[in-house]
């Protein structure tokens, strides 16, 4: 099995007011190709700093982060950029479209951007071409002209995860993706993520919702700052073994003092 994701006593100091918070505290994980993992546990265990961290969003108090072979520590902030640009792919809770873009726009924006990187392969066609195929594939190709405040919720997040596979990357980070959802919409962008990762995505995703993190195939809890405990799952490949999932999920969270 290949290694994604190399996580060592990854550490994560704020300093507010001349207080200091130890948000992660001597973090290590693993993660190989294809896993699928969801990040569980109270509000301020340091979930979101765990995702922003590991993905080099936001730079390590201490520790060491390897992310497909390199250390992300010591990189520059344009080489993390170049990283996080080709190889991983974000889904945030604010969604973070631009307004004054169409839904396609938005989509093959980072496409265009990686055209300019060097050694790249694709042309403006490619992206175009991967973009509409997205988009057929998450049923939103109707959207494609639509400004983003004209479509649904449900239709603006499969729109966010077009734009987070637009480089084909290797990972995919995504906090709260369906949090902000009904459950008709929820259930459709989860059947999304658990397809994609069938297809070898790697993703990690934070979330507070039971029956989404019973669709990955391990749970790892936090609490202050440090994974409490990990519950393998398997593979999620049957709706009808959803419901089983979700019922040793919730003992085993009772028994982390969820
Ligand atoms: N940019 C920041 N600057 C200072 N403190 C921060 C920053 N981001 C997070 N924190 C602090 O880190 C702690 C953990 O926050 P984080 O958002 O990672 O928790 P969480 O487990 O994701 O919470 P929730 O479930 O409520 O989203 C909190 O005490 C928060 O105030």
């Amino acid at each position: 099995m290949t290694t994604v994701l190399k996580v060592r006593d990854l550490c994560k100091t704020y300093i507010v007011n001349k207080q200091q918070n130890n948000v992660l505290k001597n973090i290590s994980f693993t993660l190989n190709e294809g896993e699928f993992v969801s990040i569980m546990g109270p509000s301020g265990s340091g979930k979101s700093t765990l995702l922003y961290t590991v993905s080099g969003m936001d730079r390590l108090t201490a520790g060491e982060v390897e992310f497909d072979g390199i250390s992300l520590s010591g990189l520059s902030e344009k080489q993390i950029a170049e990283v996080r640009l080709h190889k991983m792919g974000f889904i945030f809770q604010q969604m973070h479209m631009l307004k004054n873009l169409s839904i396609y726009d938005n989509i093959i924006l980072s496409g265009f951007q990686a055209l300019k990187s060097n050694g790249n392969k694709r042309t403006r066609s490619d992206v175009n071409g991967y973009a509409d195929k997205l988009m057929k594939k998450l049923g939103i190709v109707e959207t494609a002209t639509h400004d983003i405040t004209e479509v649904s919720g449900g239709q603006l997040q499969r729109a966010c995860i077009c734009r987070a596979l637009i480089n084909q990357p290797k990972m995919l980070f995504a906090d709260e993706p369906t949090g902000a959802l009904n459950s008709k919409a929820a259930k459709e962008v989860m059947s999304e993520l658990c397809q994609i990762n069938e297809d070898g995505t790697t993703i990690m995703i934070v979330t507070h919702d039971v029956k989404v993190a019973a669709q990955s195939d391990k749970v790892m809890y936090m609490v202050d700052g440090n994974i409490q405990g990990e519950l393998k799952l398997g593979k999620f490949s049957d709706e009808n073994g959803l419901r089983e999932r979700e019922r040793s999920l919730n003992r085993w969270l009772m028994d982390m003092g969820w």
